[in-house]
């Protein structure tokens, strides 16, 4: 497609990308926040980490986007070794990216400026086409001239994730995706996202602290509490289980106000 030569890769995504991450730990002054965590993320599949705020989440996350050093573990893709940021003089990973909870986008620069400064290292007709194909495939393109400040909450996010799947990555990491968005938005928003990943295959991994957001977008879900994982599973799987009172009470402080809700209905 005209990109700079060095950047060519052949069938990206169909039966690759698989994100797999071992015994990962983090210790802060002493208290582990991040607990030998292990998981794998399939191309095309969400995964979402759960777990009340304090629980790791976001260390976990940016300890696999790179931006933080973790004092333990491993990380693959494709079966291929990626040198955590301990290993590393270069923090970004072309092939992992993170769209952080504010989106970070430069507020000087328009909505497709945004995104085109994320292939600066590719041929003029490269960007041009790929600005275009990202503007469309995340619906923003009656809004490309516009600055972030006069687009919505739910367009800017569209925007941080056209600018992270610029370069194709394998793998897309989420902070916190629907917070600040209204409901109307934050449902458009789902929709889109999750055809957007299983469009692309790429792995998606993000992290909310709002159960209902993990159980309508997520093909599995993990629950952290202190920092350990203490389940990986469907959402069937999790809201089904009685083993752990953590995770039980999680679920039902979770689905608590929809029962209230209903209740009233109940008791006329
Ligand atoms: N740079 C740091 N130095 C010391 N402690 C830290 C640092 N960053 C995070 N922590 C601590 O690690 C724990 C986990 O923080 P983290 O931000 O990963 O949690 P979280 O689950 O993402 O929370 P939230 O949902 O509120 O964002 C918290 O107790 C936090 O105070």
């Amino acid at each position: 497609m005209g990109k700079n030569s060095t950047f060519v890769r052949v069938s990206l995504y169909k039966g690759m990308g698989i994100l797999k991450i071992t015994n990962l730990t983090k210790v802060y002054d002493e208290r582990v926040v991040v607990n030998n965590i292990s998981l794998e993320v399939a191309p095309a599949e969400i995964l979402a980490i759960v777990g009340e705020s304090g629980s790791g989440k976001t260390t976990l996350l940016n300890i696999i986007a790179g931006n933080i050093r973790p004092d333990e573990g491993k990380m693959w893709l494709d079966d291929q070794e990626v040198d955590l940021f301990f290993n590393r003089l270069i923090r970004e990973l072309p092939d992992i990216k993170l769209v952080p909870q504010d989106y970070k986008l430069k507020p000087e620069h328009k909505i497709w400026e945004n995104i085109d400064l994320s292939l600066t290292k590719y041929t003029r007709e490269y960007r041009v086409e790929r600005v275009a194909e990202l503007l469309d495939l995340c619906g923003i393109t009656h809004i490309k001239d516009k600055k972030p400040k006069d687009v919505s909450g739910g367009e800017k996010q569209r925007t941080a994730i056209a600018r992270a799947i610029a370069e194709e990555p394998q793998a897309l990491l989420l902070d916190e995706p629907f917070s600040n968005l209204d409901s109307i938005n934050k449902q458009h928003l789902r929709q889109n996202l999750v055809s957007l990943i299983k469009h692309e295959e790429i792995a998606c991994l993000f992290v909310t602290h709002d159960m209902i957001e993990a159980l309508l977008v997520a093909d599995r879900i993990g629950v952290m509490h202190k920092g350990d994982l203490l389940m990986l599973g469907t959402p069937k799987e999790i809201f089904s289980q009685t083993a752990n009172p953590y995770i039980i009470s999680f679920v039902q402080a979770a689905i608590a106000p929809i029962k209230e809700f209903y209740q009233q209905y109940l008791d006329k």
